[in-house]
């Protein structure tokens, strides 16, 4: 089987660069998300990244406009009918998720693969919502995805070696590294990095110091390129709330509990960059 037709469902900021760089390596791509607008929004950061590489001369004009004519927007679902591939990239909720898959299951091609990008959630689950769970895959990016190079690729319990591997050489082809990693809560990735970022915003809960003090200290001290407060804004604090209660619920280990000022800052719609405000505000 060759992977030549795909669709990204979810045009937020992990949706967008998932179909910018399946663009970029010449699939045919079809960026999907509920409304117009959320996809004009996908679209509009994928041009802006490929007029920065033009700028920057690592592009001709005609290869970045290429990439932009690979990519069809999409507010209908059924345009899935025609697909080899399909990533989801919607909100971290498992309801959400599996509603999508038991559509999607329904629409796509029997020999499409369905993957997922979620940063927690059981891929299992996700894929009993379908009836073909041995073609369900989680295919997990890294945000900001043009830059990392990094994908997690997580087996469901009935996930075939046929798939697995299609999918560890599909990600090759985008110029990223698939790391294997089995269908814990969190997977590898999230088990590590969200514990420290609940923890430094523990640490501004229990006033040990300001935001901007507890990132210098992980940026200047540990070398991390981005402090936790900053890194948590940037992956969307919403997002690092549905992580943690994943992993709290999955491990029942109270280690993961989600600090009150997370929920709160959730709660008041502060939600990091994407809101214009978090930890820090950006306007
Ligand atoms: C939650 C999950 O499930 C899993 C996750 O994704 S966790 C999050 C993982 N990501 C991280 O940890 C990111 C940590 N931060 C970093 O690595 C860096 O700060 C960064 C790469 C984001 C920016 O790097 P920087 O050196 O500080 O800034 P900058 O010089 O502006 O950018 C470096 C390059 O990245 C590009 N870039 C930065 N942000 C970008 C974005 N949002 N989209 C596309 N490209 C971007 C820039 O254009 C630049 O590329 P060029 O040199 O080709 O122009
Ligand atoms: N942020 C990060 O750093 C990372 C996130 N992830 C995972 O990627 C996924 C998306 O995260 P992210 O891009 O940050 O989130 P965003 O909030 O930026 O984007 C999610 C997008 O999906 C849309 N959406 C929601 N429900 C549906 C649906 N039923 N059908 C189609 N589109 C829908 C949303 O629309 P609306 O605004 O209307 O809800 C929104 O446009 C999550 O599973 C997350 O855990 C993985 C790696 C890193």
């Amino acid at each position: 089987m060759q992977i030549k037709n795909v669709m990204v469902v979810g045009a937020g900021q992990m949706g967008a660069g998932i179909a910018q760089v399946f663009a970029q390596a010449e699939y045919n791509v079809i960026l999907h998300d509920l409304k117009e607008e959320f996809v004009q929004k996908g679209m509009d950061y994928i041009s802006k990244n490929m007029n920065r590489q033009v700028e920057k001369e690592r592009m001709t004009r005609e290869a970045a406009d290429a990439v932009i004519g690979r990519l069809k927007p999409s507010t209908d679902l059924n345009n899935a009918a025609n697909v080899d591939l399909v990533v989801e990239a919607v909100v971290e909720n498992l309801d959400i998720k599996a509603k999508l898959f038991t559509h999607l299951d329904d629409i796509a091609p029997d020999h499409a693969i369905l993957a997922t990008n979620t940063s927690s959630l059981p891929i299992t689950e996700i894929a009993a919502a379908t009836n073909r769970p041995e073609r369900v895959i989680g295919m997990h990016f890294m945000n900001p995805v043009p830059v990392m190079k990094l994908v997690e690729i997580i087996r469901g319990l009935a996930t075939t070696d046929e798939i697995y591997q299609l999918i560890e050489e599909t990600t090759k082809t985008l110029k990223k590294t698939p790391v294997e990693v089995n269908d814990f809560p969190g997977f590898v990735s999230n088990r590590i990095l969200m514990p420290m970022i609940n923890e430094a915003i523990y640490t501004v809960y229990e006033g040990v110091a300001e935001p901007e003090a507890i990132d210098e200290v992980m940026k200047l001290g540990m070398n991390h390129p981005m402090g936790p407060l900053t890194l948590a804004d940037f992956i969307g604090l919403d997002t690092c709330l549905f992580i943690m209660e994943t992993l709290h619920e999955g491990f029942g280990d109270d280690k993961y509990r989600p600090c009150p000022l997370l929920r709160k800052y959730v709660k008041a719609g502060w939600l990091g960059k994407k809101a214009g405000r978090g930890f820090y505000q950006y306007n």
